[in-house]
C-alpha cells in the first residue's frame, strides 16, 4: 500500500519576517526579552535553524530511487543498510527524535546506490514526523521505486518530549516497523533482516 506523496514543498506563504516575528512571540511566552542583546539575532538564526531541520520539505524522497541498477553481477540476495542516523522531530511537541534506521529489501531486478538509501531516511526525517508514519513512509518509497520482492525497516528512536519534559523517562527507545512483501509474508526472510540489523543495546 502506497502513502498519499506530500507535496516537495508545502504550499508556503510564510515570510521570513513572520517567521522570526513569531520566534520573538514564543521566546516573550516563554519570560524572555527578545530584545535582549544575546537574544537579538535568535530569531534570525532559529529561522536559519528551521531551513535545516525540515529541509525534507523541499526533498523528492522518490527522485532518489530513480536511478537504478539492473544488472549487479546478477545480484539476488538481501541488501541492508543499518545503522542510518537520522535526526527528526515529532509533530506533538516539536521536539527532537534522534534515533537509527535499518532498510533492507530483497531486489527483483533493480538495486539503487546504496548512499540513496540513507538520502530517503533524511528527506523523510527532516519534516515533522510520527515515527510509525516515517517509517511506513520510507518501505512505501523503496517498494514504490524499486518494486522489490520485499522491504523492511525499523526505526529505533529517543523522543525528548519524553526525556526532557513530560514523563521525563530517559533511555527509552521506540522501536517500529514496517515488513512488506516477503518480509511480511516470509518468516525466514524476516528473521534473516532482523539477524542482520541486530537491533537493541547489546550488540
Ligand atoms: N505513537 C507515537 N506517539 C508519539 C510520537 N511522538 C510523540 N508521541 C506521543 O504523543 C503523545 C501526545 O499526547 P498528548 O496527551 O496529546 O500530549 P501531552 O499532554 O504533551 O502528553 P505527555 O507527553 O504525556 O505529557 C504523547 O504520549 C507522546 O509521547 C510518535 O512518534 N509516535
Ligand atoms: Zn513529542
Amino acid at each position: 500500500m502506497s502513502d498519499p506523496q506530500p507535496p516537495a514543498s508545502p504550499a508556503n506563504d510564510v515570510s521570513r519576517d513572520q517567521a522570526e516575528d513569531a520566534v520573538r512571540v514564543l521566546l516573550r511566552w516563554a519570560g524572555e526579552d527578545p530584545a535582549r542583546e544575546g537574544l537579538l539575532d535568535t530569531p534570525k538564526r532559529v529561522a536559519k535553524a528551521y531551513r535545516d531541520w525540515f529541509s525534507g520539505y523541499q526533498l523528492d524522497p522518490d527522485e532518489y530511487l530513480a536511478r537504478t541498477f539492473k544488472e549487479v553481477c546478477g545480484y539476488d540476495e538481501m541488501i541492508v543498510l543499518r545503522d542510518i542516523e537520522f535526526e527528526s522531530h515529532c509533530e506533538h511537541h516539536m521536539a527532537p527524535i534522534i534515533g537509527k534506521a535499518h532498510v533492507g529489501y530483497l531486489p527483483n531486478g533493480k538495486v539503487v546506490g546504496i548512499s540513496k538509501l540513507a538520502r530517503v531516511v533524511d528527506a523523510y526525517a527532516k519534516r515533522f514526523q510520527v515515527q510509525e508514519k516515517m517509517t511506513a513512509q520510507i518501505a512505501n518509497c523503496i517498494e514504490r521505486a524499486l518494486q522489490p520482492l520485499g522491504v523492511g525497516v525499523v526505526i529505533e528512536g529517543a523522543h525528548e518530549c519524553m526525556t526532557t519534559r513530560g514523563v521525563h523517562k530517559r533511555g527509552v527507545s521506540m522501536i517500529t516497523s514496517k515488513m512488506l512483501g516477503s518480509f511480511r509474508e516470509d518468516a525466514r526472510t524476516r528473521a534473516e533482516f532482523l539477524q542482520f540489523i541486530d537491533v537493541g543495546p547489546g550488540r
